[in-house]
């Protein structure tokens, strides 16, 4: 969908909203704390500070309202009170908030105390997949450039791109067209236009490919347990390039990718 001046304003909004709770989260990430407790922070500060809803929550029955993927899980990790943080974990914290009917969906990886090598260079990879495909990121492009981009760039650092999940567009509800696929296929042709709004979630593995659905029905493992990491933007495609909607200060003060890109 192409989306207004006036629509892509509200979803400033919302973006700016999930991304100050990844933000607000970080102090609490530490050992001891459970995903459970990370989970009822997030939920207050998004209905009680920031009076938005939490998207997650009850989305196809899912039960919390922010994901938390700990290690060796790859996304939809359920927040749960006997899950203590312990030293040299990694997780993603994936929080989508909807504020006066318009989404903004972003997640980030945080560690607990030092990671080891693997995971800090699994870590590194990864976000630098995502900034690679938001450089490339302009009107006319093909859509499959921007898995092309990831998957070349992971495999060459000796990682791997789990195929089932890919990043899509958002709007005023939490998926729509396009599907963005986070490795090169061939994508019925779709070029990207000014106005379009979609995320871009690359979960790589520091192992195999292969997932593995748990028995949760929503808790998604690599299959061979290496350890996985995410990051997710979202972004609109403006005339020469594209607006990090999601972006943090964090990242701007890092300097390799700016809101206007
Ligand atoms: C828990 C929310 C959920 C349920 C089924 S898919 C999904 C989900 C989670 C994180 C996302 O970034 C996303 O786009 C969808
Ligand atoms: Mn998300
Ligand atoms: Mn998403």
């Amino acid at each position: 969908a192409i989306r207004t001046e006036q629509e892509i304003e509200k979803l400033r909004l919302a973006c700016q909203l999930a991304s100050d709770v990844l933000v607000m989260i970080e102090p609490y990430v530490k050992e001891g704390i459970t995903t459970g407790e990370l989970d009822r922070i997030c939920q207050e500060y998004i209905e009680k500070v920031q009076q938005a809803i939490p998207a997650c929550l009850g989305y196809h029955g899912y039960p919390k309202a922010t994901c938390i993927s700990l290690n060796e899980v790859v996304c939809h990790g359920i927040p749960h009170d006997d899950k203590k943080l312990k030293k040299g974990d990694i997780l993603n914290i994936d929080v989508t908030v909807i504020k006066d009917g318009y989404f903004g969906d972003n997640s980030k990886m945080y560690v607990v105390g030092e990671p080891s090598i693997r995971d800090k260079r699994l870590i590194e990879v990864t976000q630098e997949s995502l900034y690679k495909a938001l450089r490339i990121v302009k009107p006319g492009i093909r859509l499959n450039q921007i898995g092309k981009t990831i998957q070349q760039y992971v495999e060459k650092e000796g990682f791997s791109v789990v195929r089932e999940y890919c990043g899509h567009g958002i709007g005023d509800e939490f998926h729509c067209d396009p599907q963005v696929l986070h490795y090169f296929s061939d994508d019925g042709g779709v070029i990207l236009q000014e106005g379009m709004v979609f995320t871009i979630e690359p979960m790589i593995n520091s192992g195999k490919k292969e997932v593995r659905l748990m028995n949760d029905g929503w808790t998604v493992k690599t299959k061979d347990r290496s350890h996985s990491a995410q990051f997710e933007h979202q972004i609109v495609v403006t005339k020469d390039g594209c607006e990090i909607m999601t972006i943090r200060e964090e990242e701007i003060t890092e300097g390799r990718i700016q809101r206007i890109m």
